[in-house]
């Protein structure tokens, strides 16, 4: 059953509103973001066939024998993209939180290019390195990078409504959005055939790193969680046709905590079941360079800031580098 309370925001509708209906469209946003940071949208517009092809390639991929997918793999610990095998990764160590690896596999791609006069050597090492490519299936890598290109207009159209939704003019964010740093992750929680050793889930518990996430989990699938505001577990159900959008932890410092970014993560099938479950996850990050400072628009007259400016760039890094073992 589809949980009742979880919010769908209509995109379709919201892009075609008057002003007027904008901004009221966008205080409804900003009571979700100040609550959870979890929403649903529908009528994004995205092709299915986009969202098939990448889907249906990631799910080849993982079907691979392991030595193949190995053939793709990271070429060392703390490179971003490529395969990451089973078991490399603890999302709740990003909290300090000390678990058994993640039950997942993961497939991981930068952005589709390096902009022009990019020479920042630590950009290029990180977020500019080269995805390694599978070798199969064909046609995965056409798939991928138009899935990527879909989404990384999905995310600045998103990044739009959440400018209306703080007052800001609705492009505020586009300046910081024009040579994003974003990834995607095709991941895949295989069958469990062993019982899982204590505290091991599928994705621990973590809150995301940058703006914002798109996640397209597998349909009808269970087993995301969020933390919901009185402080219980409470399951993202999954909408058809629907992407789950939430913030992450630079929207949450860019609005000094006016907006949540919430603790989220993947829970085993329930006891007896093993059922493989797949998803893919959009991380949208905006430009190397951008400087992540409080907005004017969150703080009181004379309210002094929560968090000093961060560069989004080497703040992903240091977030990403916690969690990779
Ligand atoms: O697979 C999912 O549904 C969520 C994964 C997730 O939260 C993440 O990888 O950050
Ligand atoms: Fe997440």
């Amino acid at each position: 059953m589809q949980n009742p309370t979880f919010p769908v925001f209509d995109l379709g509708q919201f892009e075609k509103a008057s002003p007027e209906e904008k901004a009221a469209r966008g205080a409804e946003v900003d009571r979700i973001c100040r609550g959870t940071g979890f929403l649903a949208v529908k009528n994004h517009g995205i092709s299915q066939a986009v969202i098939d092809a990448a889907w249906s390639k990631a799910r080849a991929f993982f079907d691979l024998p392991p030595e193949q997918k190995q053939r793709s793999k990271a070429p060392y610990k703390g490179y971003p993209y490529g395969y990451l095998g089973p078991e490399l990764e603890a999302l709740a160590k990003s909290r300090n939180v000390d678990t058994p690896p993640d039950l997942k596999e993961s497939f991981n791609g930068g952005p589709l290019s390096v902009p022009p006069g990019m020479s920042d050597p630590e950009a290029l090492a990180f977020c500019y390195a080269e995805t390694i490519w599978p070798e199969a299936p064909d046609g995965f890598i056409h798939a991928w990078k138009a899935y990527y290109a879909a989404l990384e207009d999905l995310a600045l159209r998103i990044m739009r409504v959440f400018a209306t939704a703080l007052g800001l003019p609705e492009t505020y964010f586009d300046t910081y959005l024009d040579a994003p740093i974003s990834a995607l992750r095709a991941l895949n929680y295989p069958e469990q055939h062993v019982a899982p050793k204590p505290g091991q889930i599928r994705a621990g518990a973590h809150t995301d790193y940058g703006s914002l996430t798109i996640l397209l989990p597998q349909a009808g699938s269970r087993g995301l969680q969020i933390v919901t505001p009185g402080g219980e577990w409470t399951e993202v159900p999954p909408i058809a046709g629907a992407f789950v959008i939430n913030i992450g932890d630079l929207m949450a410092r860019w609005t000094n905590d006016r907006w949540v970014s919430t603790v989220h993560r993947v829970v085993n099938p329930a006891a007896g079941g093993r059922d493989r479950r797949q998803s893919m996850a959009f991380f949208h990050q905006p430009n190397w360079d951008a400087e992540i400072k409080v907005l004017d628009a969150c703080l009181a007259d004379g309210e002094p800031p929560k968090y000093g400016p961060v560069r989004s760039g080497p703040y992903l890094m240091a977030k990403f580098k916690a969690t990779t073992k």
